[in-house]
């Protein structure tokens, strides 16, 4: 009675010894575990710090607000630069941006040894421009369109758009000095627009070319507009001047065609509609489509009208504040003057004998920073900056927070052309990106800038009547508010 009393008892306890035993083991297994795993926990990446703002919109909002403020939208990514530091994260328009600046990671992510990353626009540029655009093709697309285009940028070429760029230039300087007061955005916008379409399409004059300035305007404007498609809105109004400016392009072929213009036509739009139509040139050389024609032919524009005549404001501007380097330069200038003013264009040779010019160029470009960041898209999962990025993650290599970064530049905010006489330390000058995406255009942009320099300098006294740096509301490139007013008087010469 008694064992039959007891047994059940020790039953009990033994089995609540077991569960306790049990509990214990489980436990320390546990911890056992998570100490072998800690090391590699803590080595493994975090994602990169930053907001993700509100549900769906993420932080869309403030980034709209910094394009409807004087600061410009670089602000947005300043801003959470100086918070976060060199790499971080936000969500914009649905999708995740990631923002890097240190010159090691726009070494890895431009020269894109890896393969893990590719350009990418927001789609709704991608609308804007064409998706046959350069700017937007995938990989191989833009091997085929970007060998197309790159002969088109040969020596000659440029010593052709020098030339052609430089009487532009002077007949349009003749003018200023009635006016009195100039804005030097406007009258730039206007010589590198007439500059880019006769180069691109022979285009000079009249109410056709009045017409595709306008539209282009509408086009960029639409650009960082809010994807709406109501006939109010800008993004629709840009959409509608891009079919303008293609049945314009289509108009413009068709006539080439018909009319069988003689092929010794020297537009670039004439040289891709030869590759095309020479039906005896080899099936191995990539020709370009209608589409693929058009879509690059506006695509240039864009690319090139809008940030030379930016860059060239800058110039002008930072140049207004500075005397010392003006002084500078008038020796420079004025020493080449000797030679330019005896023959009707200045030359390439001209431009490769101004070196002090060329260091302005460059420090205008780097303090201005006209395309303030380079989109791409990671294509798999990778590290940065020690952080882990996620695959279809929108990478932005910030060319701005680079140029001004003080420890790559000595007081980074002050207009100083002389601190290039030293080679820049890699990839710290990014002005017109690297790797397989560099700017088609730079050595025609920086012949633009130069030839502008030689001609205003040697031409007029300047002196910038509004000195304020506001950032143009909507602009897709960094352009100066006020657009540089300035007060011109004729040097005299005799
Ligand atoms: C001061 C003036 C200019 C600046 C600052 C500038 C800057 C840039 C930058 C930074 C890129 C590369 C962006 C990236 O890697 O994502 C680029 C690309 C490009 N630029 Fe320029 N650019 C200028 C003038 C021009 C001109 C005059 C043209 C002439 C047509 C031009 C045509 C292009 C084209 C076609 C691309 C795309 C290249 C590609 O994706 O393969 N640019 N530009």
């Amino acid at each position: 009675m008694l064992n039959s009393l007891l047994w059940p008892h020790a039953n009990t306890c033994l089995c609540f010894y077991a569960a306790v035993v049990l509990c214990v083991l489980v436990f320390l297994i546990g911890q056992l575990v998570k100490m072998l795993l800690s090391p590699y926990q803590e080595s493994m990446p975090q994602i990169p710090p930053g907001s993700q703002g509100l549900p769906l919109i993420g932080e869309t909002l403030q980034f709209m607000a910094a394009i409807n403020s004087a600061k410009g939208f670089y602000d947005f990514v300043r801003i959470r630069s100086l918070r976060y530091g060199n790499c971080f994260k936000t969500s914009i328009f649905g999708q995740t941006h990631v923002f890097v600046s240190s010159t090691e990671s726009a070494k890895a992510i431009l020269n894109n040894d890896s393969g893990k990353f590719t350009k990418r626009y927001i789609k709704s540029i991608a609308e804007l421009v064409g998706d046959q655009s350069l700017l937007c093709a995938s990989h191989q697309h833009h091997k085929l369109i970007r060998s197309r285009l790159i002969n088109l940028f040969s020596t000659t070429s440029l010593s052709l758009f020098i030339q052609q760029f430089d009487k532009l230039l002077v007949k349009s300087l003749h003018t200023w000095e009635n006016e009195g007061t100039i804005i030097v955005l406007d009258q730039a916008l206007k010589i590198t627009f007439k500059a880019m379409c006769k180069m691109l399409m022979s285009i000079e004059d009249g109410q056709e070319l009045v017409i595709l300035q306008q539209d282009i305007a509408h086009v960029c404007e639409a650009m960082l507009a809010f994807p709406l498609r109501f006939p109010w809105t800008r993004f629709y109004k840009g959409l509608k001047a891009r079919k303008r400016i293609m049945s314009t392009l289509e108009k413009i072929m068709a006539e080439r065609r018909r009319c069988s213009l003689p092929n010794n036509q020297q537009d670039f739009l004439q040289h891709l509609m030869i590759g095309n139509d020479d039906k005896s040139c080899s099936e191995q050389v990539s020709r370009l489509t209608d589409s693929e024609i058009k879509d690059n032919i506006l695509t240039m524009i864009i690319a090139g009208q809008d940030t030379t005549a930016s860059a060239i404001t800058w110039m002008v501007k930072f140049l207004g504040e500075n005397q010392n380097v003006l002084d500078r330069l008038y020796a420079e200038q004025f020493h080449i003057a000797d030679k330019t003013s005896k023959r009707p264009f200045v030359t390439l040779e001209d431009l490769n004998e101004m070196p002090y010019a060329s260091k302005v160029v460059k420090e205008s470009l780097r303090l201005a920073s006209i395309v303030p960041w380079f989109p791409r898209l990671s294509l798999d999962e990778c590290e940065i900056e020690g952080f882990k990025i996620m695959k279809g993650w929108n990478i932005n290599i910030d060319a701005k927070s680079i140029h001004l970064d003080p420890i790559l530049y000595e007081e980074p905010n002050t207009f100083n052309p002389s601190r290039f006489d030293d080679d820049s330390k890699p990839y710290s000058f990014v002005a017109f990106g690297m790797g397989g995406r560099t700017c088609l255009g730079m050595n025609m942009a920086r012949a633009m800038m130069l030839v502008f320099l030689h001609r205003l300098v040697t031409t007029y006294k300047w002196k910038v009547i509004d000195s304020d740096s506001s950032i143009e509301k909507w602009a897709l490139f960094s352009r100066l508010r006020t657009g540089c007013p300035i007060h011109v008087s004729r040097i005299n010469t005799n």
